[in-house]
């Protein structure tokens, strides 16, 4: 049985709850339970905390587990990354009240508050930049108004918590995250059962990425019209019942898939249908 760990709390653990429900898996029904048993598809999943994650991963007695590429590197497990997801997209990044910090080098001789110390400590000492580190658990922007620290270091989606508290990101962002598949680092690689859950959320991620899209159009507009919709491997391309007519069938970027239909139009092919995908195997 794959033994899988999935965040219980926070911004992951819903995202990736459902992710792995639209790839076919039972999911918790409610937030007390520990552990479940998916016997069907020969899967056992075990709710952490997302910090834990990748030191329960590397540590061999889970295969593998869901968490942030920030939290990840934090933890500085023995852990890899195996396939992004695409949610819980973050920067990290430091911040300070506006005016008071320019660039890494204001850092120096000043107290940094983060809950990414791992992080934060590796930067400074990769950058060469000498500052104390004080760890906190959360809502770390209320530490310079506190007198705590006079930077903090975050993750920032929005922006919106920093504004609130009056500060300002200042530098280049430290790291960009999202939720990812993690392993042990150096698990073989081919290990069936892995294979068959990463193409499963591969198949999710592609269907929430393209949409199906179907359209006629006459055969001599046919090049012009598949460089368009040019497809994952190639349109699949169908005689119509009127004679110099043609249909087409591929899969193309949903965030594309009103201009792609504009273009079409004009182009003169009809009928462009576009349908949501719900699943797939590449
Ligand atoms: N506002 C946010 N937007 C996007 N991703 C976020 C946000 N806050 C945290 N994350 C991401 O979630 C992961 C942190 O999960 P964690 O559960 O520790 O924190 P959280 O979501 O802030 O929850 P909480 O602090 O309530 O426990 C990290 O990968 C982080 O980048
Ligand atoms: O840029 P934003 O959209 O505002 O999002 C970023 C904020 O979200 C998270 O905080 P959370 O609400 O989880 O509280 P925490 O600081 O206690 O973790 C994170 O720690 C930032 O504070
Ligand atoms: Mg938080």
């Amino acid at each position: 049985m794959l033994r899988i760990a999935v965040p219980n709390k926070g911004s992951l653990s819903g995202p990736a709850s459902a992710m792995l429900h639209e790839a076919g898996y039972q999911q918790r029904r409610e937030s007390k339970e520990l552990v479940i048993v998916d016997p069907e598809n020969e899967v056992e999943f075990f709710y952490l905390r997302p910090r834990d994650i990748a030191i329960y991963v590397s540590s061999g007695k889970l295969d593998i587990g869901i968490t942030g590429r920030d939290l990840l590197i934090d933890s500085g497990a023995n852990a890899e990354e195996i396939l992004p997801l695409g949610f819980a997209r973050s920067t990290f990044r430091f911040a300070a009240k506006p005016g008071t910090a320019q660039g890494l080098a204001d850092l120096a001789g000043r107290t940094v508050a983060t809950s990414y110390e791992g992080i934060v400590a590796k930067h400074l000492a990769d950058s060469g930049v000498d500052a104390s580190v004080i760890h906190l658990d959360g809502a770390v922007e209320t530490a310079i108004e506190l007198g705590v620290a006079q930077v903090i270091a975050d993750v920032v989606e929005t922006g919106t918590s920093l504004r609130n508290a009056g500060l300002e990101v200042f530098g280049e962002p430290i790291m960009k995250s999202e939720a990812v598949v993690i392993r042990r680092t150096g698990a073989e690689a081919d290990d069936p059962k892995v294979q068959q859950f990463l193409r499963r959320l591969q198949g999710v991620l592609v269907a929430r990425t393209y949409v199906m899209m179907d359209y006629d159009c006459r055969a001599e507009h046919l090049e012009q019209a598949v460089a368009l919709t040019p497809g994952l491997e190639s349109p699949t391309i169908s005689p119509l019942h009127n004679e110099g007519w043609v249909a087409v069938r591929s899969m193309v970027p949903t965030k594309d898939a009103q201009r792609v239909m504009d273009d079409l139009y004009a182009i003169g092919a009809r009928a462009i249908l576009t349908t949501a995908i719900h699943a797939c195997r590449l």
